[in-house]
């Protein structure tokens, strides 16, 4: 079954076609990708998947509901959670207090809770800060957990964005370019918690200009150029194809993926 259904999507701007009748479905449990070329078009199909882009014409069906239309939050509400291409995290906060933000848009709350601070909520309280450190543990922070996020190496910053997505028990987690600035050491760590953040169950669609990366640890790769869908297959299917081949890959790149 297609947690995500994307039919038709288009993006104009302009005269620019941003992104072309992309269609394509995205399985319940899959690890998905998709790869282009600078300007492919990948943020804005993203920016359109997640509420923050308006589209020009096409459809966007999430777990069984058409969010062709709707906003950011409700589409973040249903259990489509993104990160950014540039790290975004909340300034003047710990690591641990970021992943706990996270948490709470998964819980219960408001100011009176907060003011009055009843039994549940002081319990619910535990339970956040039990289920960050668990999060960071997951992501091998737990031992920075007590410092100001800002002072974390940027790799680190990366893992710690994960984090947070992932406290918001996600069920499509979005992943934009997550390798972007990281070190041969640093994105193996990375595909290594993608993987494991999958077979826990998390349904996973990431965009990526690391093409090993991809073709390593996705189940699909969808291969976009000039804002149109070239491609669609197994990593071993893109790696031979063709088209991708001259659009994107190179074939030494290919030769070394
Ligand atoms: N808000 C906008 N207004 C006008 N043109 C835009 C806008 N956003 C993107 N574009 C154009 O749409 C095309 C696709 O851009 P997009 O950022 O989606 O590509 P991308 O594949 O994510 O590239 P990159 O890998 O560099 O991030 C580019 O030609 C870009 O200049």
């Amino acid at each position: 079954m297609a947690l995500l259904k994307v039919k038709g999507l288009t993006k104009r701007f302009g005269g620019l076609a941003a992104n072309n009748d992309i269609s394509l479905d995205v399985p319940q449990g899959s690890l998905f990708a998709v790869i282009g070329p600078n300007g492919a078009g990948k943020t804005t199909f993203f920016n359109m998947i997640s509420g923050f882009l308006g589209s020009t014409a096409g459809s966007i069906e999430f777990d069984g509901r058409d969010v062709t239309k709707a906003p950011q939050h409700e589409i973040a509400a249903m259990g489509l959670v993104r990160t950014f291409q540039l790290v975004q995290l909340f300034k003047g906060m710990s690591v641990a207090e970021n992943v706990e933000v996270g948490c709470h848009l998964a819980t219960r709350g408001g100011v009176a809770a907060s003011l009055f601070r009843p039994a549940w909520f002081r319990k619910q309280e535990i339970e956040v800060r039990e289920r960050a450190y668990e999060l960071l543990e997951f992501v091998g922070l737990s031992a920075q957990a007590d410092i100001d996020s800002e002072l974390l190496p940027y790799g680190q910053q990366r893992l710690l964005e994960v984090a947070r997505a992932l406290a918001a028990k996600p069920k499509l987690l979005l992943l934009d370019e997550p390798a972007a600035g990281l070190n041969t050491q640093e994105t193996e760590g990375l595909a290594h918690i993608i993987q494991k953040i999958n077979a826990q169950g998390t349904t996973v669609l990431l965009i990526e200009h690391d093409v090993a990366l991809v073709t390593r640890i996705a189940h699909r790769i969808a291969v976009l150029d000039f804002g149109k869908k070239i491609a669609e297959g197994t990593p071993d299917e893109i790696k031979a194809h063709p088209e991708v081949i001259a659009a994107y890959l190179g074939v030494e790149e290919v030769e070394n993926a």
